[in-house]
C-alpha cells in the first residue's frame, strides 16, 4: 500500500522583531536590575542591542547555573555553540536570537568574545576551585570580560577624544583592554557579594592561594567564619576589584559621547556593591550586599557629571 509521508508539524513561526526585543528587555530587566538602569540611559537603537546581547549571555549562563543545569553536559555546550554559528551566519532558531541576528547586523561582532564565554562556561562544569588568581582572572574574563568586548561593539568609539595637538595623528584607540578590565572588575565583585550563596553549592571562587595567605581555611569558609582573618582576606580582594574599576574608568573617554554616561553609571553602582560589603562588615554569609534604589537615583547624576568631564 502507498505509505503516504506523515505530514511534518511545520515550525511555529518565530517571533517578531518587536517582539523579540520586548522578550531581551523583559528578561534583562527581570535579572539584571542594575544593568537593566544602565541601558535605559542609552539611544533606543544601542540599548536594545545590549538586551539581545545581555539575553544571550544570560542563558550561556543558565545552562551551567540555571534550575536545568544538572541535565548540561559538554556536549550541551558544543551545541549550544552550533546554535551561536547559526546565529552568526544569520538564521535564528528561537525567539531570543530573531533580536541577536538584527543586532548583529547592526553592530558587526566578533564571535570570539562568544566563543570564550561558552569556555568559561566549560570552567563551570568541572571546577568548584581556583588555586591562583591568574586561573581566577581567565575565569573572570571568560564569562565577563567577554560580555565588555561584545559590549564595546555597541557603545561604539569617538574618533575625536584627544584634544591635545600631539595626540591629533595617532591611530584610533580601541579602549579593549579598558573593556575586559570592567567586565572582570563586576565578576570580582559578584563573586565577593556572592561568597556564602556560592558556599552553599560547594563552590568557592576566592583563590585558594589568597585563603592561605590569610590563613583562612576552606572549612573556615563553609562554617562562615567572619573574624579578623576574614576581613583582612576581603580588604585585600576588594581593593584589588577596585584596580580593575580603575581601569576600566580610564576608557571610557574614547567610547562614543552618548554610551560614556550610561557606562560610568553601571560601573559605578555595581562598584557600590564593594562599599556596601563594606558597610555589612564583611558579612557576605548572612546578607547580600545591595545598592538601595534611592542611592542608585544618586549615582545617576553624579555619572553624568563624570561622562561630561573625565
Ligand atoms: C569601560 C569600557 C571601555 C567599556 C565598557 C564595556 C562594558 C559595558 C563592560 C561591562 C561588562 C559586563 C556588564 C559584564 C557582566 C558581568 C557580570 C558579573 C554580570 C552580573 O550579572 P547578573 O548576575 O545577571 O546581575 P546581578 O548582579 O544584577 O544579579
Amino acid at each position: 500500500m502507498l505509505q503516504l509521508p506523515k505530514p511534518t508539524q511545520p515550525n511555529p513561526p518565530l517571533a517578531s522583531l518587536d517582539e523579540a526585543y520586548e522578550l531581551c528587555r523583559q528578561i534583562t530587566e527581570k535579572y539584571s536590575k542594575t544593568f537593566y538602569l544602565g541601558t535605559l540611559l542609552m539611544p533606543p537603537e544601542k540599548r536594545q542591542a545590549i538586551w539581545a546581547i545581555y539575553v544571550w549571555c544570560r542563558r550561556t549562563d543558565e545552562l551551567v547555573d540555571g534550575p536545568q543545569a544538572k541535565l548540561t553536559t559538554p556536549e550541551t555546550l558544543d551545541n549550544w555553540e552550533k546554535h551561536l554559528e547559526s546565529v552568526f551566519a544569520g538564521h535564528p532558531l528561537d525567539d531570543a536570537d530573531v533580536a541577536l541576528v538584527d543586532t548583529l547586523k547592526r553592530f558587526p561582532m566578533d564571535i570570539q568574545p562568544f566563543r570564550d564565554m561558552i569556555a568559561g562556561q566549560r570552567m563551570d562544569l568541572y571546577r568548584s576551585r581556583y588555586e591562583t588568581f591568574e586561573e581566577l582572572q581567565l575565569y573572570c574574563y571568560r564569562v565577563a570580560g567577554t560580555v565588555g568586548l561584545m559590549s564595546s561593539a555597541v557603545l561604539g568609539i569617538d574618533e575625536r577624544y584627544r584634544t591635545a595637538p600631539w595626540e591629533k595623528n595617532q591611530p584610533l584607540y580601541i579602549p579593549q583592554q579598558e573593556a575586559i578590565a570592567l567586565g572582570i572588575a563586576n565578576q570580582l565583585t559578584n563573586i565577593l557579594r556572592d561568597v556564602g550563596e556560592d558556599a552553599g553549592r560547594g563552590r568557592i571562587y576566592l583563590p585558594l592561594e589568597d585563603l592561605d595567605l590569610f590563613n583562612y581555611s576552606q572549612e573556615d569558609l563553609f562554617n562562615g567564619v567572619i573574624d579578623e582573618r576574614w576581613r583582612e582576606l576581603m580588604r585585600f580582594q576588594i581593593q584589588r576589584a577596585r584596580k580593575y574599576y580603575t581601569e576600566a574608568e580610564r576608557g571610557i573617554r574614547a567610547l562614543n559621547a552618548d554610551s560614556r554616561w550610561p557606562v560610568w553609571a553601571a560601573l559605578m553602582l555595581y562598584q557600590g556593591i564593594l562599599d556596601v560589603i563594606e558597610m555589612n562588615d564583611y558579612d557576605v554569609f548572612n546578607q547580600r550586599a545591595f545598592v538601595p534604589t534611592a542611592k542608585k537615583m544618586l549615582y545617576l547624576p553624579i555619572a553624568w557629571l563624570r561622562a561630561q568631564t573625565l
